[in-house]
C-alpha cells in the first residue's frame, strides 16, 4: 500500500491520471476536432452527449444532498444554476440545445433520448449512482475531470470552426461559459480533496474516482466510435444519419 502522500503528490498523482486517461487522448475526440467527421457524425456526438448534459445537474443535487455542511452546499449549488439556469431557456442545458438545434436535430427527438447509444445511457447513469453511493469525498473527486476540461474545449472550439461550416460560434456558445465555469469548480473540488483526504486508503480512493470519472467519459466515445465511424455498427434503433452527409444539409 502507498503511503501518505503529501497535498501537493496527491495533485501531482491526479494530474498524471488525466495525462493518461483523459478523454482529449480518444481517437473519436481526434477526429472531431480535426474535421475529419461528417455531418450525421457530429450530430451523433451532439445527440449522445445532450444526455450527460441533462444528468449533471441530477449529478449534482445527489452530491448536495449528502453535504451536511451549509459552507459546502453554498459553493456546489452554484454547478445546479449553470446547468439549469434560473429560468426557462437558460442554463447550460438550454445552450446544448442551441447546439443540437444548430446541428439540424428535433428537439422532441434529443430529449427523448430515444436515439440514444445504450452504453451513454450506462456510463451515465454510473456517474450518478457512483456519487449516490460512494463517500462525499469520492463523489468530489470524481468532478476534478474537470481540471483538464479548459485543453479540451478550446482545442475542441478552435478545430470545430475552422473545419466545419455547420457550426458556429453562436452554436457552439456553450463551451464560453465552461470555460470559466470548470476551472471555478475544479479548483474548489480539488483543494476540497487535498484537505479531506487524509489517510492514504482515502487518497488512493480520491485517485480510483478519479479514474472511474475518466472511464464513464472514454466509454461514450468507444461507443460512438464503434457505432459511427468503424465498424458503424449502431444499436437497433439508435440515431442514424440520414445517407448524405453535406455539410450543412439538415436532416
Ligand atoms: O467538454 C468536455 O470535454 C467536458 C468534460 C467534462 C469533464 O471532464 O467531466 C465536463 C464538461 N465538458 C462539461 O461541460 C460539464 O458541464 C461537466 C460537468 C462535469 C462534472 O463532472 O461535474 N464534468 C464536465
Amino acid at each position: 500500500m502507498t503511503g501518505l502522500l503529501s497535498p501537493q503528490e496527491l495533485e501531482a498523482r491526479l494530474r498524471d491520471v488525466g495525462t493518461r486517461r483523459y478523454h482529449s487522448l480518444h481517437p473519436f475526440h481526434r477526429l472531431l476536432h480535426g474535421g475529419r467527421l461528417d455531418f450525421g457524425q457530429v450530430q451523433a456526438w451532439a445527440l449522445n452527449r445532450y444526455y450527460y448534459q441533462a444528468m449533471i445537474p441530477v449529478k449534482d443535487s445527489s452530491v448536495l444532498a449528502r453535504m451536511e455542511d451549509a459552507e459546502l452546499r453554498r459553493v456546489w449549488r452554484q454547478r445546479i444554476i449553470d446547468h439549469d439556469g434560473d429560468h426557462a431557456g437558460e442554463g447550460g442545458i438550454a445552450r446544448w440545445l442551441k447546439l443540437t438545434d444548430g446541428l439540424g436535430l428535433d428537439r422532441g427527438y434529443v430529449t427523448s433520448l430515444v436515439g440514444l447509444l445504450p452504453a451513454t445511457r450506462f456510463a451515465v447513469e454510473a456517474y450518478v449512482h457512483f456519487v449516490r453511493e460512494k463517500s462525499l469525498l469520492e463523489a468530489i473527486a470524481s468532478s476534478l475531470t474537470e481540471m483538464f476540461s479548459p485543453g479540451i474545449i478550446e482545442e475542441r472550439v478552435a478545430g470545430m470552426l475552422k473545419n466545419y461550416d455547420f457550426v458556429s460560434r453562436e452554436t457552439l456558445a456553450y463551451f464560453d461559459n465552461r470555460l470559466t465555469q470548470a476551472p471555478r469548480d475544479a479548483d474548489f473540488a480539488l483543494d476540497y480533496v487535498k484537505t479531506h483526504a487524509r489517510t492514504p486508503e482515502q487518497q488512493q480512493a480520491v485517485i480510483r474516482a478519479l479514474e472511474f470519472k475518466c472511464d464513464v467519459l472514454w466509454v461514450q466515445l468507444d461507443a460512438l466510435y464503434f457505432a459511427y465511424v468503424d465498424p458503424k455498427m449502431a444499436y437497433p434503433g439508435a440515431f442514424l444519419p440520414t445517407e448524405s452527409h453535406a455539410p450543412g444539409e439538415r436532416r
